[in-house]
């Protein structure tokens, strides 16, 4: 049987996430990354470990059918290749900056300006759809020292925390785009092969929908039951099986983290007791 040959980065900040990803997915891999190849067990599926910037050349020669990338990776050099899904974690954005002490109101003022950056042709496109022309610097690390060393008067590179801003003595002034890990499709993908990447998307989306919700349980007074339900939609609607003190139920539900924290000040004041809340592993629709 063919196996899907899935390019994942060889060391970097993607790395660990990804190998969790499919460890999460059920997905054994038996090699470390100290070969360049490596095969699953228990899934068809090989990982070659590349580089993330050569990862767009490999799927556009067919080298590999997909990849886990930084979604930046792609705009800058993968615009003929198709994202199938947003992983969620490794967010980041492309932002503009400029030293601290430079005035600065609105993007006209890079106008002619010395920009240094690894990801020239977002900066290009970027400032084309502003009308702004200037003058680019490509280097392919440290990119935040170049205004310090009297290199440029601007960069463009990822941002997290902006600690490496600060650290430099810059300020963020424009968000290009919005990055996080993706995976991405050879566009000469086999058929064969793309009923195994639907499989793999399968197992994918089960994970990332039960990494961000909650199994929550709960005790609430009868005479609240009506308002918590509401607060609660749950998958279809939350399971209420009755306490052994009369008066009383247990309320069980899933919802997302964040819809959680927005409600449970409400749920307390509706006479919620005894919240648990508990990790999903997997969450199939
Ligand atoms: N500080 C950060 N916070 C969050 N995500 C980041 C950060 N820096 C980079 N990323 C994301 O992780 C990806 C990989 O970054 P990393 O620095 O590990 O490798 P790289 O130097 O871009 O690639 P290569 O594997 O070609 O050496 C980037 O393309 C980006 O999507
Ligand atoms: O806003 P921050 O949280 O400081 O993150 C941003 C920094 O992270 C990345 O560098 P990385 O640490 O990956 O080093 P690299 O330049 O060697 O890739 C990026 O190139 C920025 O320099
Ligand atoms: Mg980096």
């Amino acid at each position: 049987m063919k196996k899907l040959r899935v390019a994942v980065q060889k060391s970097g900040r993607l790395h660990d996430d990804s190998l969790k990803l499919f460890h999460d997915a059920g997905i054994s891999i038996d090699n470390g990354k100290e070969q360049l190849k490596a095969a699953s067990g228990n899934f068809p599926l090989e990982v070659f470990y590349l580089r993330n910037g050569d990862i767009p050349q490999y799927l556009r020669d067919g080298v590999v059918d997909a990849a886990i990338i930084g979604e930046n990776v792609l705009v800058e050099k993968g615009e003929d290749i198709t994202m199938a899904e947003k992983l969620g974690f490794s967010k980041c954005r492309v932002s503009l900056a400029v030293p601290k002490a430079t005035k600065y109101s609105e993007i006209k003022d890079l106008q002619g300006a010395r920009i240094a950056t690894s990801y020239p042709n977002t900066v290009k496109n970027y400032l084309a759809k502003k009308g702004i022309t200037a003058d680019l610097h490509i280097i392919n690390g440290s990119v935040e020292i170049a205004p310090n060393i009297g290199l440029a008067d601007a960069i463009c590179d990822i941002v997290s925390s902006g600690s490496t801003l600060f650290k430099n003595n810059l300020k963020e002034v424009e968000v290009m785009l919005k990055s996080e890990a993706v995976l991405a499709v050879s566009p000469g993908i086999s058929e064969e092969r793309s009923e195994i990447l639907k499989k793999l998307q399968f197992r994918i989306k089960s994970v990332l929908r039960a990494r961000s919700s909650k199994y929550i349980l709960m005790n609430v007074p009868n005479s609240k039951l009506d308002a918590v339900v509401k607060l609660l939609p749950g998958m279809r609607s939350p399971t209420v099986l009755p306490l052994a003190e009369e008066g009383w139920s247990s309320l069980h539900t899933v919802i997302s983290e964040e819809r959680f924290w927005e409600v449970i000040d409400e749920l307390k004041a509706n006479g919620a007791e005894g919240i648990l809340v508990a990790p999903i592993e997997k969450m199939v629709l």
